[in-house]
């Protein structure tokens, strides 16, 4: 592993950084720009997706929850191939884009497409306070491949000071609150295969500030429904709620489903995406409908709970991740919470983005030795500014 000084991203004033995220619903990676000093967001770029062959997509998942061994060691290298693949195509039209503008006469006032790469990898494992996290990947490898410094392994160093090492995204929220001229609490909630939420108060000048921040895993979301109907209905998804739609919710199964004591665990507090995967044993004797609209109510519910632990109510809860494709889901949460809801499009923000952004702007807050984390969003003792730094040449 190659980790470098961060006085090796040395220009100051707004970066480039291009943020990538391979999902715990495995379905692919998304990459976006972001034009950040790591304080404040600039504005946004371009944004690219590449889906992981269903052959991969096996690969990946049958090694999900293992921690070393050659399942491990494949995964690894089908996430550094399709970042690879992915992001040296978007550079190269990037890079097109760049001399198109400056032969127009519009100087883009830069020698590269970005300056530097925010990787995440994908989570195969997370048990912090047991093994710790393991994001695969390998940034050093990706760093030489496009010749670009890369900020990757966000979340050990936060795990290594008694973090949960997750979520990550809040410090970007705070930043996109202050981008969006928020002046009251709101909330930030993202659902993909699990859902986390994020209270900031935009009233605090920096994110670190105790108060500023409280952030939390709310529970499974997406991932549970989509082993559901995949499993019964051969469909990767319930696209559109469109099985919850006709079904119920059996209330029973969803008592026992809170009963589960991480919902009573004060914050902050992380999941793995399998963490609650014997609550589809809570909906086996239902029809798939009911079963289907159970396990989506029971995301819902888990959110409710979760909010609970605010400071304050918020002025909105702002929707990022895939369930706010869920109408069924949007429409439980509306009943659920007491405050709007609203899938974050409504404030002209990307919300199939915002992690692929958020990982934007925290390699440039690595690279300037910013915090990544504080007590409020992980847990960690004190403030940590967790990951790896590999640039193109070196090879420590
Ligand atoms: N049109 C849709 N209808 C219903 N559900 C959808 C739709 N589109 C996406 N989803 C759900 O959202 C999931 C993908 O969400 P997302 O891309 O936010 O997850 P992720 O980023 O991989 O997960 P995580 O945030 O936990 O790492 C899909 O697997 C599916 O369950
Ligand atoms: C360990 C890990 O990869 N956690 C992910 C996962 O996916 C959603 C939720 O669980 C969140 O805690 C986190 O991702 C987001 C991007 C985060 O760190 O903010």
């Amino acid at each position: 592993m190659s980790r470098t000084s961060n006085r090796a991203i040395a220009k100051t004033g707004p970066l480039r950084a291009l943020g990538t995220m391979s999902g715990t619903s495995l379905d692919g990676v998304d990459a976006a720009i972001v034009v950040t000093d790591g304080v404040s967001i600039h504005g946004f770029g371009s944004s690219c997706y590449h889906a992981y062959e269903p052959v991969e997509r096996a690969q990946l998942a049958s090694a999900l929850g293992q921690w070393h061994g050659p399942q491990v060691d494949a995964a690894g290298e089908i996430v550094t191939r399709a970042h690879a693949d992915l992001l040296k195509r978007f550079l190269a039209e990037q890079a097109e884009a760049d001399q198109a503008e400056a032969e127009a006469g519009v100087d883009p006032s830069r020698s590269a497409p970005v300056d530097v790469i925010g990787f995440h990898g994908q989570t195969l494992a997370h048990a912090p306070r047991q093994q710790g996290t393991l994001q695969v990947g390998d940034g050093a490898a990706l760093a030489q491949t496009l010749g670009v410094p890369v900020v990757w392994d966000f979340r050990s160093d936060d795990v290594r000071l008694g973090g949960e090492g997750a979520p990550l995204a809040p410090f970007f929220h705070f930043a996109c609150a202050k981008y969006l001229k928020r002046d009251k609490p709101l909330c930030f909630l993202n659902l993909g295969g699990v859902g986390n939420i994020t209270y900031v108060d935009p009233r605090f000048d920096a994110p670190e500030e105790p108060g500023a921040l409280l952030a939390f895993d709310t529970g499974p979301a997406n991932a549970p429904i989509n082993d559901l109907v995949q499993a019964r209905c051969g469909q990767p998804m319930d696209e559109g709620g469109r099985i919850a739609l006709g079904g119920e919710v059996e209330t029973g199964a969803l008592e026992l489903f809170l009963a589960e004591p991480y919902f009573a665990r004060m914050p902050p507090k992380s999941l793995d995406r399998n963490d609650f995967s014997e609550m589809i044993d809570l909906v086996s004797e239902l029809s798939d409908r009911d079963a289907t609209a159970t396990l989506t109510g029971m995301c819902a519910a888990a959110v409710a709970q979760g909010m609970e632990h605010c400071p304050e109510a918020p002025e909105v809860v702002l929707v990022t991740g895939g369930g706010r494709h869920n109408p069924v889901l949007m429409e439980m949460l509306r009943v659920s919470l007491d405050c709007p809801v609203a899938p974050i499009e409504s404030v002209g923000l990307d919300g199939d983005m915002l992690e692929a952004q958020a990982f934007a702007h925290l390699a440039v807050r690595v690279a300037r030795g910013l915090p990544t984390s504080c007590p409020g969003t992980t847990g960690v003792r004190a403030c940590v500014g967790g990951g790896v730094v590999s640039v193109p040449g070196t090879s420590d």
